[in-house]
């Protein structure tokens, strides 16, 4: 399967950097978004970043110029019509996502892989919504996608062998390391951070200690880069209550259950980075 053309849905933190690094290795990319100012503020963040590439010798102006050309943008399904792979970053949404495959099924021709950067929901079901299931794959990249090595590819139930081996030789051409994974809830990524940052409001919110404390005893404490409330803050709160919601009706078990602190922050709309305010607030 030669993977040439790209449309990536959803200009959000992740569409943008998944575009981004797809343009960067050459592939024509469309960026959709149903909303024109997500797509501007998604493209001015691409622009933003090949600069500084640019800025630190890593990229030629004109190297930037060409990447930015590969880009273009699209606010209708319909540019699906002659793409090889779709890579859909919309919300952490079932029903949304199930929408948007039912969609693309019946418009990218018969060739066409359907991929999702879902962070947990599974792959089988967002599947089930086509009549292309050996199809559809999960391609999970890390965020900051520029910055992260790692893709979970994700094998739905009826995933073909050679989908698979498309999707990894593609990861591969973005210069990521792709690792296979099995469709369950979380996938492996997930299924283990979640649970830490999870744990971590309840710290908060218990009153073990304050949000620069807790998140200071495991940068210092365990050399992460960032501590978990910071992390929280940076992936979007509202998709880690989601992915703390697929954990928690995926398997059933009450060690899942999303803190009340969690629910209550996305309930006032205070989503993090992206929203100005979460567990710290940003300007
Ligand atoms: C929820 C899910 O489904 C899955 C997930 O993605 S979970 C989240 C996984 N990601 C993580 O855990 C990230 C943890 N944090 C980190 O690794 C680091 O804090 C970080 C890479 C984000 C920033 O690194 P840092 O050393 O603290 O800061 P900083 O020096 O500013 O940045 C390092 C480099 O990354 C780049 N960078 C940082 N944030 C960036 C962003 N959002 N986009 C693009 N590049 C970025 C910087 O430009 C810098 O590169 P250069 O100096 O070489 O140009
Ligand atoms: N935030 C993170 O750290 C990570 C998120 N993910 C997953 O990536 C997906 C996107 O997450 P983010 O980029 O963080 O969200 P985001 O909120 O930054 O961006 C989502 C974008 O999708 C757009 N959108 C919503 N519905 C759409 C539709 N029907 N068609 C086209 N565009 C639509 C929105 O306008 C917005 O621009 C989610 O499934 C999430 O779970 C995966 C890895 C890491």
């Amino acid at each position: 399967m030669d993977i040439k053309k790209i449309m990536v849905i959803g200009a959000g933190q992740m569409g943008g950097g998944i575009a981004q690094v797809c343009a960067q290795a050459g592939f024509d990319v469309k960026l959709n978004d149903i909303k024109e100012e997500s797509y501007a503020k998604g493209l001015a963040v691409i622009t933003k970043n090949l600069s500084r590439n640019v800025e630190k010798g890593r990229m030629t102006e004109d190297e930037k110029a060409k990447t930015l050309g590969r880009i273009t943008k699209s606010f209708d399904l319909d540019d699906a019509a002659d793409v090889d792979l779709v890579i859909e970053a919309a919300v952490e949404n079932m029903d949304i996502k199930r929408t948007i495959f039912g969609q693309l099924d019946k418009i990218a021709p018969a060739h066409t892989i359907l991929a999702s950067n879902t962070s947990s929901l599974p792959i089988t079901e967002i599947a089930a919504a086509t009549n292309r299931p050996e199809k559809v794959i999960g391609m999970h990249f890390m965020n900051p996608v520029p910055v992260m090595k790692l893709v979970e590819i994700i094998r739905g139930l009826a995933t073909a062998d050679e989908v698979y081996q498309a999707v990894e030789d593609m990861t591969n051409k973005l210069a990521k390391v792709p690792v296979e994974v099995n469709d369950f809830p979380g996938f492996v990524a997930n299924r283990i951070l979640m649970p830490m940052i999870n744990e971590a409001i309840y710290t908060l919110y218990e009153g073990v200690a304050k949000e620069e404390a807790i998140d200071e005893v495991m940068r210092l404490g365990m050399n992460h880069p960032m501590g978990p409330l910071q992390l929280a803050d940076f992936i979007g709160l509202d998709t880690c209550l989601y992915i703390m919601e697929t954990l928690h009706e995926g398997f059933g078990d009450s060690k899942y259950r999303p803190c009340p602190l969690l629910r209550k922050y996305v309930k006032a709309g205070w989503l993090g980075k992206k929203s100005g305010r979460g567990f710290y607030v940003y300007n």
